[in-house]
C-alpha cells in the first residue's frame, strides 16, 4: 500500500473507552486523515432531535447497539461526503454485518485495535465527560476541561454519557465481547489487524506513531512533532 496513489482507508477499534477517539485526534493531528465517528453522528443527530437521533438514544441508553441496516446506510451515505479524502473510521464497523456491508464499498487498508483491561476501561469512563455537539471527550483526571464542567473551545457545558453508567457500561462490554470481538477476526484473517495494548494513551501513542510512519505514505504525513505530548 505504502507507494500507490490509493486514498488511506483506516479504522481504529477497540472496546468502550479504550482510547478510540483520544489516539483517532492524535492520529489525525500527525497524518491526513479525516476521522469519522460513528458515535458522534448518532449523537449530533440526537441534539437535533432527528427520526434517527429519536431511535439511537432508545438503544444506547440501553447499552445497545443500533440496528445494523439503520447504522449501515447512515455511515456509507455519511461516507460519501469524505470520498476524496484518506479517512479513519472510529466506532464503525462493530459488527460483522457492518464490517462486510463496508467491504462491498471499500477497501479497508487498516483497523488498528485497542487491547486494554476492563479494570483500566471501567475507571476512565467514570471520569469521562464530553461536548456533545462536538464530540470533544474530556476526563477529570486525565484531560480535564481547562474551566469546571464547560468546554474548552465553546464555553458550553460538557456532560457525563448516560451510557457510561456502571450498569450500562457492563452491558456495552457483553456487547463488544459477543457482536464487535468477531469482526478483529475477521480483519485478522484478511490481514489488516493490528492491536496495541496498554494502559495509557500516552504509552500506547508512540508505538501506534510509529507504527503509522510506516505505513502512510510521506506525503500523507504532517509536519513531524515530538511523540510526547502533554495532553491529548
Ligand atoms: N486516565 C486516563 N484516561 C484516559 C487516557 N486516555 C484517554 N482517557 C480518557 O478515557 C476516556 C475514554 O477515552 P475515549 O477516547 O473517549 O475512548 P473511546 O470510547 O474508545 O473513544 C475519556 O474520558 C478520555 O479522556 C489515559 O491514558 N489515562
Ligand atoms: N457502529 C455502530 N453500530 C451500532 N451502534 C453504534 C455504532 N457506533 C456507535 N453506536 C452506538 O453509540 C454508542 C456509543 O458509541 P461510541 O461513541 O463509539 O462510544 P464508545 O466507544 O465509548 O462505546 C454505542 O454504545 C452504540 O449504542
Amino acid at each position: 500500500m505504502g507507494a500507490s496513489r490509493q486514498l488511506l482507508r483506516f479504522v481504529i477499534m477497540g472496546a468502550p473507552g479504550s482510547g478510540k477517539s483520544t489516539l483517532a485526534l492524535r492520529i489525525i493531528k500527525h497524518f491526513q486523515l479525516k476521522k469519522f465517528s460513528s458515535g458522534d453522528v448518532l449523537r449530533d443527530n440526537m441534539l437535533r432531535d432527528t427520526e434517527i437521533g429519536v431511535l439511537a438514544s432508545i438503544f444506547m441508553a440501553q447499552g445497545k447497539l443500533i440496528p445494523d441496516d439503520l447504522m449501515t446506510r447512515l455511515i456509507l451515505q455519511e461516507l460519501k461526503i469524505f470520498t476524496q479524502y484518506n479517512w479513519l473510521l472510529c466506532g464503525f464497523p462493530r459488527t460483522l454485518t457492518q464490517a462486510e456491508a463496508l467491504d462491498r464499498v471499500y477497501q479497508v487498508h487498516l483497523v488498528m485495535n485497542l487491547n486494554m483491561p476492563f479494570e483500566v476501561i471501567r475507571q476512565r469512563l467514570t471520569a469521562r465527560w464530553i461536548h456533545p455537539a462536538s464530540g470533544r471527550g474530556y476526563n477529570l483526571e486525565f484531560n480535564p476541561p481547562k474551566a469546571v464542567d464547560v468546554d474548552d473551545v465553546t464555553g458550553e457545558p460538557v456532560i457525563q454519557r448516560v451510557d457510561d453508567k456502571p450498569e450500562t457500561l457492563i452491558k456495552r462490554m457483553k456487547v463488544y465481547e459477543n457482536q464487535t470481538k468477531p469482526v478483529l477476526e475477521y480483519y485478522e484473517k484478511k490481514g489488516v489487524l493490528e492491536t496495541f495494548s496498554g494502559k495509557e494513551t500516552n504509552q500506547i501513542w508512540p508505538c501506534m506513531h510509529a507504527f503509522l510512519q510506516t505505513k502512510v505514505p510521506q506525503r500523507h504525513q504532517k509536519t513531524q512533532l515530538p511523540h510526547k505530548e502533554k495532553s491529548l
